[in-house]
């Protein structure tokens, strides 16, 4: 079933996005005429910043899950100069815009994406496979609203381990900031800090400067604005989330049957607004 792909399978359209070492375009499958995002990334990039063996992984891991809330990985290829991912087309873009475009998301809608998150990552878990990067940048949305997890650079399967981290500290735990050992309860972690971002529209450690958020982190030193309001519910996930020692976070399945995922989550995993 392996199938090799070259560019000439492919008519390639307009833009959709940028992300670190490429672009993401939309495109059509000559034969099949399937709409597809195909990620173009550049190999020198890729080695000036030794992520080799990360693409290879992405690619092993992705293409191998299967899961409503999961982008697809079809397939891959590559040229002289770039690496080109075959990947699911999310039609209605990047959650990050979206949660940009509202300042900051209703209950429900919340909810909805945080149940769909929380079923995706108890299939990751259940594959031994820690996503390690949740964060809304990492996300898009499908055709019919419901949230898809892209962009398992990050990514690893549990049974071996890897730190060196860049970007936002935002989403790290206490375990990772201070580069202690860690596992899937990460991943639990990251969804409290998405679940206090949709709803407040920033993440509960920001700060100026790294080191402040640093110390906010192992601190968790967790506070809850007045503005905008946020159920006394929503409040106890998140602070059952948010917890220092992995061990005691709320686990995946427990999170489903929170009373405020249960009043709030639409069944269908889907928002429609
Ligand atoms: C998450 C970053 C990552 N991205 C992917 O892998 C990506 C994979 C993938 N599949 N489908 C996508 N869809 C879009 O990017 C998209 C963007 C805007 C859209 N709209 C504009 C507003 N309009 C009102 C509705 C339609 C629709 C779809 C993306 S991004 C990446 C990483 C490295 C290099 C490039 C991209």
């Amino acid at each position: 079933e392996e199938k090799r792909w070259v560019m000439s399978d492919f008519e390639v359209g307009k833009p959709l996005g940028r992300g670190k070492f490429g672009h993401v375009y939309l495109a059509r499958e000559k034969r099949s005429n399937q709409i597809v995002a195909l990620k173009v990334l550049f190999k020198s990039q890729l080695k000036q910043s030794q992520v080799e063996h990360q693409l290879r992984r992405e690619v092993e891991i992705q293409s191998h899950l299967r899961h409503p809330n999961i982008l697809r990985l079809y397939g891959y290829f590559y040229d002289q100069t770039r690496v080109y991912l075959i990947l699911e087309y999310a039609a209605k873009g990047e959650l990050y815009k979206e949660l940009t475009r509202c300042k900051h998301f209703s209950e429900r809608r919340s909810a909805t994406y945080i149940a769909s998150l929380a079923r995706a990552l108890i299939y990751l878990h259940g594959k031994h496979v820690i996503h390690r990067d949740i964060k809304p940048e990492n996300l898009l949305i499908g055709a019919q609203g419901e949230l898809k997890i892209a962009d398992f650079g990050w990514s690893v399967h549990t049974f071996n381990r890897r730190r060196t981290m860049c970007g936002t500290l935002d989403y790290l735990p206490p375990e990772m900031v201070e580069k202690t050992e860690h596992d899937y309860h990460v991943d639990i972690w990251s969804l409290g800090i998405l679940c206090y971002e949709f709803l407040y529209g920033v993440p509960p450690f920001e700060a100026k400067e790294h080191s402040e958020t640093y110390r906010r982190i192992v601190k968790v030193d967790l506070k809850f604005p007045l503005k905008p309001f946020v159920s006394p519910a929503a409040k106890d996930l998140i602070s059952q989330m948010l917890v220092k020692n992995s061990a005691h976070r709320l686990p995946l399945h427990k999170v489903l049957e929170h009373p405020w995922i249960v009043q709030n989550a639409d069944p269908s995993g889907v928002y429609r607004g």
